[in-house]
């Protein structure tokens, strides 16, 4: 059993959903066992510096990843740091934190696999991919809300990053082992948060559960409402699990029974009466999202991390 901790990483662009899916994922894992750390705290400059220089949070350079990688090998050993802070709030820098890692660590962000010394340092890799339509609702709801920008403000910001998202964040999603999108159904862009759908791309780079044992190829016609298949992602084979917003409880409890019996250490996180809790998280403008797709998406993610553990 491995005594350092356990380093799960969650990589996307802005309002993609890093800190929701984290959130949910601590609350599973209990939030007295997880750190969580957000990298947008290694910008190099504060907002009105970025302004004057015209560069974007996006970019490397605008980034200390050369110190955001000393202090993740740093804590992968056991080891505290002394983490700088951003505030999105004032937009400028706060006193520095000391923090020690608990028993597992999410590190979330916008450039966290951008180096191989910083991909070196997760046991687990998640890029988050809702579409475009999607994050961009998000987006401008989140930062209307929480971070005091106008909607025109949020787009005009959008338009401004679309490069450096191009050029430096989308394209690490190769590097991950599982790219979660949720999505609305039948791509109607409505306020539906509750129903999304995910798409879980799973990649061989991590020993997945053999779904194939419980999810069974079946009529598509209509297509059923938990599907597995078999796909190419950037170039790539991979296996992809796609859960509606509509499946039923009974499909879910199925899929999710499966999953707990190969990982004996889920046990306490399956049980449903101690874990009410699975699925529901509140998101970072307050609302609660439960959804059947968010939970097998943390329980997913959570076997993996709790499988690290035994390595
Ligand atoms: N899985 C989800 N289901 C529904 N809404 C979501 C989900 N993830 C994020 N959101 C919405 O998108 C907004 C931005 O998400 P957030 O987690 O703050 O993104 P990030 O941390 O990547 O910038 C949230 O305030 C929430 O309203
Ligand atoms: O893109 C992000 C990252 O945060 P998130 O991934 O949570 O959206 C922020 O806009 C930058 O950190 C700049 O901060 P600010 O908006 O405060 O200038």
């Amino acid at each position: 059993m491995t005594q350092r901790p356990i380093i799960l990483g969650i990589v996307g662009d802005s309002a993609a959903g890093k800190t929701t899916l984290t959130k949910g994922i601590a609350q599973v894992l209990g939030e007295e066992n997880v750190t969580v750390i957000c990298t947008d705290d290694y910008h190099r400059y504060d907002r009105t510096q970025r302004a004057e220089l015209g560069i974007t949070a996006l970019h490397p350079d605008c980034n200390h990843l050369d110190i955001m990688q000393q202090h993740l090998s740093l804590l992968r050993t056991g080891q505290p740091i002394l983490k700088p802070v951003y505030s999105h709030k004032t937009g400028t820098f706060e006193a520095p934190k000391y923090i020690k890692p608990s028993q597992f660590l999410i590190v979330e962000g916008l450039l966290g696999y951008s180096t191989r010394g910083v991909r070196d340092c997760y046991d687990v890799k998640v890029y988050l991919a809702p579409p475009e339509p999607l994050r961009t609702q998000w987006k401008v709801k989140r930062d209307t809300q929480k971070r005091g920008y106008s909607a025109e403000q949020v787009l005009a910001e959008l338009q401004k990053r679309e490069p450096d998202s191009d050029q430096y964040i989308r394209p690490q999603r190769s590097w991950a082992d599982i790219v979660v999108s949720f999505y609305p159904p039948d791509d109607q862009l409505q306020e539906m948060n509750g129903h999304l759908n995910v798409r879980l791309v799973l990649r061989p780079t991590i020993p997945h559960p053999d779904l194939s044992q419980v999810i069974t190829p079946s009529n598509p016609n209509p297509p059923p409402a938990i599907r597995l298949g078999l796909e190419r992602d950037m170039g790539k084979p991979v296996d992809v699990l796609e859960i509606d917003g509509h499946a039923t409880n009974e499909q879910v409890r199925e899929l999710e029974k499966f999953i707990c019996s190969e990982a004996p250490h889920l046990l306490n996180v399956c049980n449903r009466e101690m874990n009410p809790e699975i699925g529901r998280v509140a998101g970072t403008t307050g609302e609660i999202i439960q959804s059947y797709p968010l939970a097998l998406t943390q329980l997913l993610i959570v076997y993996h991390m709790l499988k690290a553990t035994t390595h």
